[in-house]
């Protein structure tokens, strides 16, 4: 059967990255998106927007909702101090395994949890399987109307904590209305919004980040 566009993006990635270089990674999968096959990863331009919010955050505890192909988990596994590690959520199998040997590739595999499953589960077990109390960094790339809902499950799960930065993809592009309206509005958030455009095309999006005020 013919191969999945997350399987060829793999294959890229073996053939023109260079093991243990995160780098390499990032650039291969670039590079595949760029000339031959575009995909839902963050990119690069609003993925060096991601690494200076991650490099300014420092964080101790990270999650990521919608690994995908493990882009942005390989992104944000690079610039993690040693020691840290982040846990990113993931309910398609297939996509789960294509992440795995990408993180892996990167010879990031020791700093990432992959958790496969739905987050709506997933969040509710953070603590106790994890041993995290709150988190200081959350990226938001998964369904975006399921961006809303799992903040609000964060707050009630006592996720986060006074100075907790969410970080959410795709706010303009395909959009996350409802999102940005709670976090805009919301006295317990402070919202940012930092323009670019859609991975490897003109079309505008942007990333909101929004740090809980407790
Ligand atoms: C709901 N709970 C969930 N729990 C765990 N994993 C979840 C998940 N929801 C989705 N996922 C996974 O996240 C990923 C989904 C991401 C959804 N992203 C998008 O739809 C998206 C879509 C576009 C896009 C933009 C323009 C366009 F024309 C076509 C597509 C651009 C992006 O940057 C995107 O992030 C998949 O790997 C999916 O299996
Ligand atoms: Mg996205």
């Amino acid at each position: 059967t013919r191969s999945t566009r997350p399987q060829r993006m793999l294959k890229a990635v073996q053939k023109n990255a260079t093991k243990g270089n995160p780098e390499s990674v990032i650039s291969a999968i670039d590079y595949f998106c760029k000339n031959s096959e575009w995909a839902m990863n963050v990119g690069d331009e609003k993925g060096s927007i991601l690494d200076s919010v991650v490099t300014e955050v420092n964080p101790s505890t990270v999650l990521e909702l919608g690994t995908y192909c493990g882009y942005s988990t390989v992104r944000i596994a690079r610039l993690l101090s040693p020691g840290t590690k982040l846990i990113t959520l993931e309910f398609n199998p297939a996509y789960a395994a294509v992440a795995r040997q990408i993180i892996a590739y990167a010879g990031l595999q020791d700093k990432v949890t992959l958790v496969e499953g739905p987050s709506s589960e997933l969040i509710p077990q953070i603590k106790e399987r994890f041993g995290i109390t709150t988190f200081d960094f959350i990226f938001l790339d998964h369904w975006k109307d399921r961006y809303l809902p799992d903040i609000k499950l964060f707050e009630e799960c006592g996720l986060l904590r006074k100075g907790s930065v969410l970080l959410a993809d795709n706010v303009i592009c395909p959009g996350t209305p409802e999102y940005l309206e709670y976090v805009r509005n919301s006295p317990h958030y402070e919202s940012r919004y930092y323009p670019a455009h859609l991975e490897y095309t003109k079309v505008e999006d942007g990333l909101e980040k929004s740090v809980f005020l407790g």
